[in-house]
């Protein structure tokens, strides 16, 4: 909890709370239905929730601002994101319902009131959102393919509307054939621990 501290100070008494209920939720989530590798529990903060919030080192999201975490699993990045942005709202979907199941009850066990989530694949998902996160889902095109039809054109941000994606390592071939505009952000440049040294956000617009 105090990596979270360390990189985002001037959290209100509610977000330290709700930060800090995360790991005995997650330990106890994570031993009945695996949403985090056993082994990386010991690094739920460092690795999971620091991690999610590395989007907000790439963009501050506005009051209202609507998002869909595709692929949320037990809630990452969309429950951290949830947390540090409470006047946006957060839209967890997954195709597996039991990992939806965890996402849900932890938003629900920390009183996390902008959160929704649904069982289903992105594919049909038919709501409009301002940006789509991502962590560890599918490569950027597939992505595109799917979310474009939920790009809504109204813009209330410092970036138009598109995907915020955490990815790691060799990025070049990904990022090669995407045609759209694309912004890479190194994590290594905001957090000083190993685990982030590959670590990047990668940013897409995405106009429809
Ligand atoms: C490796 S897990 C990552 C989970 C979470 N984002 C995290 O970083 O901990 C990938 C997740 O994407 C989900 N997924 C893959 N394809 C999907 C699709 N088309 N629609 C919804 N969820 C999908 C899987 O069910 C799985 O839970």
């Amino acid at each position: 909890m105090d990596i979270i501290l360390k990189y985002f100070p001037d959290l209100t008494e509610t977000q330290k709370e709700q930060f800090g209920a995360l790991y005995d939720l997650y330990t106890d989530w994570n031993s009945k239905i695996n949403v985090i590798s056993r082994k990386d529990i010991t690094n739920l903060y460092e690795h999971h929730v620091l991690h999610s919030l590395g989007i907000a080192k790439f963009i501050q999201f506005k009051p209202g601002t609507r998002i869909m975490d595709l692929g949320t699993g037990g809630g990452f990045p969309g429950i951290p994101l949830a947390i540090l942005f409470p006047d946006s709202t957060f839209h967890l979907v997954d195709s597996i319902g039991k990992k939806v199941r965890v996402a849900t009850e932890i938003a629900n066990a920390i009183g996390l009131k902008n959160v929704t989530t649904r069982h289903c694949r992105a594919e049909e998902e038919k709501q409009m959102f301002d940006f789509v996160v991502s962590r560890a889902v599918m490569p950027l095109t597939d992505l595109l393919k799917i979310i474009r039809k939920n790009i809504s054109k109204e813009q209330h941000n410092a970036f138009p509307n598109g995907l915020v994606c955490l990815k790691g390592g060799e990025l070049e071939k990904e990022v090669f054939p995407v045609k759209h505009q694309t912004m890479v952000t190194e994590l290594k440049d905001f957090f000083s621990e190993e685990f982030f040294e590959t670590k990047k956000v990668v940013y897409v617009t995405v106009n429809n």
